[in-house]
């Protein structure tokens, strides 16, 4: 989850949470606040709620972005919130209007010096939960840079602008519509203060520029908005309305709660499943060859006397054949070479424009290594989903994907190896499914690749809801069972539980342990 500007490869320290955290910055359009993302898809894997969107609008300096992160912080412990500004909104300008707009003779109060279609059209996107790339303007250069800002998965959407309220399209997306009204005397102090401080400007520019442009604009155009507001907030003193609005959105919240990962973990497997050489009947699941010696790594694996050196060196192995494996469902187009004796000869080539990596923190991260020593070159992501400490329930806490899947006419064409230990309840195989096919990745490019698959466990559902990702794994095992246990994981798709003194995980039977903690504690 994050709000991130590109193009650059995701670089992730290796640590989650310091990961997380330097994401929380708590500038204009981007995350501020997160407590993760429940789900938001139903046991079909098609979404079921889309964001809650507050669309704040007001005059300049009336106090939107300040009511705007006070109902962040009156939320408290609420699931991702982003602030999208409509500023980021302004058009391109050519050189001669950047000049004009430095003498102050550019009106950027006119509804038509923003770009509302593409406001609009992004605002739809991370409303539906798409992932969109907003553009980055600067005041100080009065233009729109060439970066733009990748946001993805808010649960909560702050649209707030002066116009926000003045455009039908923008007007449909919002589940509450606020106007901030402020006395124009404190606006145009507050204005002079602001741009004098933050954006590069003179007392005297501020002055022209407001009396020419500001002032004409809210009367025509702003102030006549609030008339669709369903909250009016005054523009200071304003807590008790912005604790008003706060309890909306909560209760709203409360009420897209799901409860979803103890319903896929009860799933089992009418009449059992048989594994044959490489195939798990009924699910489609392509599970490497049970050879002797792959029933040998597996033996070490399971073994809890096995050292951690050990442990590493047979997980490397066996993620390198899973990969290997995994490769197989790539396509491939022929490819006419010549040997080094002069022959010509017709081979094999991938056939592929874009393929990349998505690890599950942090299990997922000894089959990462596989990944790179198979295709070097391959740019590799993560998704940090961790159980909810009282409801069980998985969070999407972390996403920090490949360039090739943050930008969508990318993504439509990318194959993606998602890589996670283990498939149990399979609640955050089936949440990073679910971010992938938000962000255009076709299901069919999606090869799911993990050690091993819990028979009795969330798999079913998995399968029923993404019948055409394609599930690589090592072994499948028999049993899932609830128990408590001392120690604390950090991997979601174990599900753990916090009860009194213990915590309630998912146990895979009979399993390798804790592969993320065996293999990098
Ligand atoms: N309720 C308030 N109490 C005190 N200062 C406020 C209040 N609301 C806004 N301000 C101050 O006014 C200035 C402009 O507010 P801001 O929220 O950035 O306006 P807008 O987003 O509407 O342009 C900021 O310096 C902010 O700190
Ligand atoms: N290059 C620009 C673009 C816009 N403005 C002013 O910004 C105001 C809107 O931003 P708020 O944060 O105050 O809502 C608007 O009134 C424009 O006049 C600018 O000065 N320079």
């Amino acid at each position: 989850m994050l709000g991130e500007e590109y193009p650059s490869e995701p670089s992730h320290s290796g640590d989650p949470q310091r990961d997380l955290s330097e994401s929380f910055r708590t500038k204009k359009n981007t995350i501020l606040k997160s407590h993760g993302r429940p789900p938001w898809y139903g046991e079909d894997g098609l979404p079921i709620c889309d964001a809650f969107v507050i669309g704040i609008a007001g005059g300049s300096a009336s106090g939107k972005t300040h009511v705007a992160q006070q109902i962040v912080r009156s939320l408290g412990s609420v699931p991702t919130v982003v602030i999208m500004s409509q500023d980021s909104f302004y058009k391109y300008h050519t050189p001669e209007e950047v000049a004009l707009a430095h003498a102050n003779r550019m009106d950027f109060d006119h509804p038509d010096a923003l770009d509302m279609p593409m406001f609009a059209a992004c605002l739809a996107d991370l409303k539906a939960c798409r992932q969109t790339n907003i553009p980055i303007y600067s005041f100080s250069e009065h233009q729109r840079l060439a970066e733009k800002k990748y946001l993805y998965g808010a649960a909560i959407i702050i649209a707030e602008g002066i116009m926000a309220l003045t455009d039908p399209s923008l007007r449909d997306l919002y589940d509450l519509k606020v106007f901030v009204q402020c006395d124009s005397d404190l606006m145009l102090a507050r204005r002079i203060q602001r741009d004098v401080k933050e954006r590069g400007r003179s007392v005297e520019g501020v002055l022209e520029q407001y009396l020419r442009y500001v002032k004409p604009a809210y009367d025509n155009f702003v102030q006549p908005s609030s008339r669709y507001a369903d909250i009016v907030v005054p523009g200071s003193n304003n807590s008790v309305a912005i604790e008003l609005i706060s309890t909306h959105i909560r209760r709203q919240m409360n009420e897209r709660a799901r409860h979803f990962r103890k319903a896929m973990a009860s799933r089992t497997i009418d009449g059992g499943l048989t594994l044959t050489e490489d195939t798990v009947e009924g699910l489609n699941i392509v599970v490497l060859p049970q050879t002797p010696q792959l029933k040998g790594i597996y033996t070490i694996l399971r073994d809890e006397t096995t050292n951690r050196q050990d442990f590493i060196f047979f997980v490397d192995r066996l993620a390198t054949f899973l990969i290997e494996k995994a490769m197989e469902h790539l396509p491939y187009r022929p490819k006419t070479i010549v040997t080094p004796v002069g022959e010509e000869c017709v081979g094999k080539e991938l056939d592929v424009k874009h393929v990349c990596g998505v690890s599950i923190i942090r299990s997922g991260g000894p089959l990462e290594r596989g990944l790179q020593r198979v295709l070097s070159d391959a740019p590799v992501g993560s998704l940090l989903v961790q159980s909810d400490a009282r409801s069980g329930e998985p969070l999407l806490l972390h996403v920090m994907l490949p360039v090739c899947i943050r930008l969508r006419h990318l993504a439509e064409e990318a194959w993606v190896f998602l890589l996670d230990a283990q498939i149990s309840t399979a609640a955050s195989a089936f949440m990073a499914i679910r971010t992938l096919l938000d962000h255009g990745v076709k299901q069919e490019h999606i090869i799911f690749v993990t050690f091993l698959v819990a028979r009795s466990g969330g798999v079913t559902v998995l399968r029923k809801a993404f019948p055409g990702v394609t599930i690589v794994c090592g072994a499948v095992d028999d049993n899932l069972r609830e128990a408590w246990l001392e120690h604390y994981d950090t991997n979601g798709d174990t599900g753990t539980v916090q009860e009194g003194d213990g915590r309630k995980v998912w146990i895979m039977e009979p399993g390798m342990g804790q592969i993320g903690d065996r293999y990098y504690l």
